[in-house]
């Protein structure tokens, strides 16, 4: 499975695509990433603040901007949780195009709601009715994610692990042939 592309995973807040791109990386022996952190790590400050001083439009200049340099020169092949807006501008869409395996974790908006009820570091969920702002991103996105997808993953009734799995077995599948011989 060394010559897969970058593994990039898109989906809605808590599809899982932090836990399972943790759980990816550790089999496939690549570097994970998460393009929030990275964004966090980069602006020495956090998300929150991020979106209280720049406004969401801030804070996806930086995210356009760590997935160039994440995508388009990568020193190695990397497996990279992306935030749940990422899909939002088209110029991230054409670079999720190009040479890059990207999984759709889908969670139905219940399990959306369900997981992210634990912690409260999400912007986009302090204001109003976190169903409705989850219901309407999911209509806005959901197309989108498709439309970059080359594998769509049911996380809903799925342990973690399991749904690593199924990624695992994909990326066998279309890239265990082209893998030369030990
Ligand atoms: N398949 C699953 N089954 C049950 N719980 C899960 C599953 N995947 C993730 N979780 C749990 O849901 C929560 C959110 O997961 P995680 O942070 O990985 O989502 P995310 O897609 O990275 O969200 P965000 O876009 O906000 O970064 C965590 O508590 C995680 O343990
Ligand atoms: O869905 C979104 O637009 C977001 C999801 C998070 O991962 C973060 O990228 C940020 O909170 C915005
Ligand atoms: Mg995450």
């Amino acid at each position: 499975m060394k010559n897969a592309p970058n593994i990039v995973l898109v989906g809605p807040m808590g599809a899982g695509k932090t836990t399972i791109g943790r759980l990816l990386s550790q089999t496939l022996e690549r570097e994970f990433f998460d393009s929030d952190r990275v964004i966090e790590e980069k602006a020495g400050a956090d998300i929150p603040w991020i979106f209280d001083k720049e406004g969401e439009d801030g804070f996806r200049r930086r995210e356009t901007h760590v997935l160039q340099e994440m995508l388009e020169e990568p020193e190695q092949r990397v497996v990279l949780a992306t935030g749940g807006g990422i899909v939002m501008r088209e110029e991230n869409r054409a670079l999720l195009r190009k040479e890059t395996m990207v999984v759709y974790l889908y969670a139905s908006v219940e399990q959306q709601l369900h997981r992210t009820s634990k912690s409260n570091h999400r912007p986009l969920l302090k204001k109003g009715n976190p169903k409705e702002t989850l219901t309407n991103l999911f209509k806005i996105r959901d197309p989108l994610y498709r439309d970059v997808a080359s594998l769509i993953v049911e996380t809903d009734a799925r342990h973690p692990r399991a749904v690593a799995n199924k990624v695992l077995d994909a990326i066998k599948n279309q890239f265990e042939n082209s893998e030369s011989p030990v």
